[in-house]
């Protein structure tokens, strides 16, 4: 498989006053192969995000550097796309014109709205296309959101918490959703989380970030099929042995 994202050396400093700074990540590295599901899993705080905000091209390092395709990151593309724990759905566009925005926006119209209803249906929303946003549950619109995401055909899908906020049987159902997709796109997915359940149905491989500030500390491949059973004597095994890694990391 090739390396579709190499993370290089990234450190991530904030100035939080004059004589203050805070140090989010020091000297990450990571590649992410082609087609890969590798969720970052990790404590609140821990630095997760600004990694991801740093692959997407939305926040620059401080030192080091994401390269994508052998091209150094420096600013958002849309062969990237976020998604964060908050739906941001444009709340005076009906559903099927939210998931059509980006690509209007770019001048991309050819059959749009047969695309995004194709989308919808892809993210098991069809017959809500005219809906309003406000309509909607908070997991609906997350729906929408990734079909907003899919509909550009990024190559990568970043997203950050992304279910958070979800309760467990909507994420649930979200995380068919996610293991569907990945059946049927070659898309590239780096998935942030501090929810080891949800990292082990999904991830193809586990990283952990860890310490102060924030590097990756381990790496587990999961090489287990879909649907992934909680109580697969593997998964358990993978389970306590990240618990384990975890509290070796201390506080
Ligand atoms: N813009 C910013 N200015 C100052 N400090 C920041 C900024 N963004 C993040 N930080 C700090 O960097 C550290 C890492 O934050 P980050 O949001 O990346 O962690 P996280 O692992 O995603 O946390 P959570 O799981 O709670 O979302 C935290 O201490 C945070 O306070």
């Amino acid at each position: 498989m090739t390396d579709k994202i190499r993370i290089s050396d990234i450190s991530k400093s904030f100035t939080l006053s004059r004589r203050k700074r805070k140090s989010a990540l020091g000297g990450v590295r990571l590649t992410v192969s082609e087609g890969n599901f590798v969720v970052v899993l990790g404590r609140s705080g821990g630095g997760k995000s600004t990694l991801l905000n740093i692959v997407a091209g939305m926040v620059p390092p401080t030192s080091g550097e994401v390269t994508v395709d052998g091209s150094i990151v420096t600013s958002p593309d849309p062969s990237r796309i976020l998604l964060t724990q908050q739906p941001t759905l444009l709340p005076w566009l009906t559903v099927e014109e939210n998931v059509a925005f980006g690509c209007r926006l770019r001048g991309d119209t050819s059959d749009l709205m047969k695309r995004a209803r194709h989308h919808l249906e892809l993210v098991r929303m069809a017959g809500h296309e005219t809906y309003l946003p406000g309509e909607l549950s908070l997991g609906m619109q997350q729906r929408v959101c990734l079909a907003r995401a899919l509909m550009g055909e990024p190559d990568i899908l970043l997203m950050d918490e992304p279910f958070g906020a979800l309760d467990t049987f909507t994420r649930t159902r979200l995380h068919e959703e996610m293991i569907r997709i990945r059946e049927t796109t070659s898309i590239t997915v780096v998935f942030v989380t501090h929810d080891l359940d949800e990292a082990l149905a999904l991830g193809s491989r586990v990283v952990l970030l860890g310490g102060q500030p924030g590097n990756i500390v381990a790496d587990f491949p999961v090489d287990r099929s879909y649907p992934r059973d909680p109580a697969d004597p593997e998964i358990r095994k993978m389970k306590i042995e990240i618990m384990n890694r975890f509290w070796e990391m201390g506080p």
